[in-house]
């Protein structure tokens, strides 16, 4: 059987004072797509840099492809792609020249003709990467990282700051590389992109990981009923109308006054229609014109939130 892609465990690294990564561990299997999911600060450059072996670590075991990154650096190279955020790539360098080098390392290139299309820089084929916008860097950087046909690929926050045109042009060209059994590990601060992309997500903050599974299985184990009211509701009144196990949360509240209320359940039967029905029942017999209504899943922002008490958006 393959190794799993990459094998963290309690891994710890320290910039003096500073614990940035405390004791994670995450396994991201092979041919899958993983995602690092956190807040600015949470520790995932570093955790991507030390499994890239750009960087070591205070404690804890890192297997890349089954190896130590620090010691087989060279065996690794070859079949490890990384698209960092500090590019690497020197300021006069022209981008098709640059990423025709680069495609000259590997045996079996993709070519470099076709990935400036893919990614939108044919135009800027001659331009030197100082004059490159943000996005265009960080595109060919994406290139540089996919050319040699890696069997693993390392992707640091590889959309931060693209236009939604370009975002989906990475996001494409990540699930084919996905459906060509390429393992991606990617760091990400975007619920959307973590959501669309990965098939396991790890949720990382201050430097630990707080869960770790499919989207699916984040999320999957409770729904809500969802509504907008006053803030004055009864929510007392409400409760002990519901079945017992059930809770109601107030999820925000709107300077107009009006809140979001969340009701979960953990009776028999959870959340079906009769449910739904006892609930507006008792909105009708109070007076309570509810909007927006709806049963939802949660979402990994939920998600996200519960585990931190924290809006990954605002973090
Ligand atoms: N070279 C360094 N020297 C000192 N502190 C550092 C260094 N690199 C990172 N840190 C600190 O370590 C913590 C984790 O940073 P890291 O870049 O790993 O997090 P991150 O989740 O990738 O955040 P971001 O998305 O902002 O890069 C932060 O508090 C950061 O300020």
């Amino acid at each position: 059987m393959s190794p799993p892609a990459v094998e963290v465990v309690d891994l710890v690294k320290r910039y003096g004072p500073t614990t940035a990564v405390d004791r994670l561990s995450f396994t991201a299997p092979a041919g899958t797509v993983t995602a690092l999911l956190g807040p600015n600060g949470a520790g995932k450059t570093s955790t991507i840099e030390i499994c890239e072996g750009f960087r070591g670590a205070d404690s804890g075991s890192v297997r890349v492809l089954g190896l130590d990154p620090r010691r087989a650096g060279n065996a690794l190279k070859p079949r490890v792609g990384a698209m960092t955020q500090a590019a690497g790539i020197p300021t006069g360098a022209r981008t098709g020249e640059w990423l025709r080098l680069m495609a000259s390392f590997h045996a079996r290139p993709v070519s470099p003709d076709l990935l400036l299309d893919r990614l939108g820089l044919a135009a800027a084929q001659r331009t030197p990467f100082r004059r490159l916008s943000g996005g265009q860097q960080q595109r060919l950087s994406l290139a540089c990282a996919v050319v040699g046909r890696p069997e693993l690929l390392f992707l640091d926050e590889p959309t931060a700051g693209l236009d939604p045109q370009a975002r989906m042009a990475t996001w494409d060209l990540v699930g084919e590389l996905r459906s060509a059994g390429v393992s991606i590990v990617l760091t990400t601060h975007y619920m959307e992109e973590a959501e669309r992309l990965a098939d396991r997500v790890v949720i990382i903050d201050h430097g630990r990981t707080v869960a770790d599974g499919s989207t699916a299985d984040l999320t999957a184990d409770r729904q809500e009923l969802r509504f907008g009211a006053d803030a004055g509701l009864d929510t007392e009144g409400l409760l002990t109308a519901l079945p017992a196990a059930s809770s109601i949360d107030v999820l925000h509240t709107g300077a107009d006054g009006r809140c979001l209320y969340a009701i979960a359940t953990g009776a028999p039967g959870g959340l079906g229609p009769e449910f739904v029905a006892t609930v507006t029942t008792w909105f009708a017999a109070n007076g309570v014109l509810p909007a927006d209504l709806r049963v939802q899943r949660r979402t990994l922002e939920d998600v996200f939130l519960e585990l931190t008490g924290r809006d990954l958006r605002e973090s």
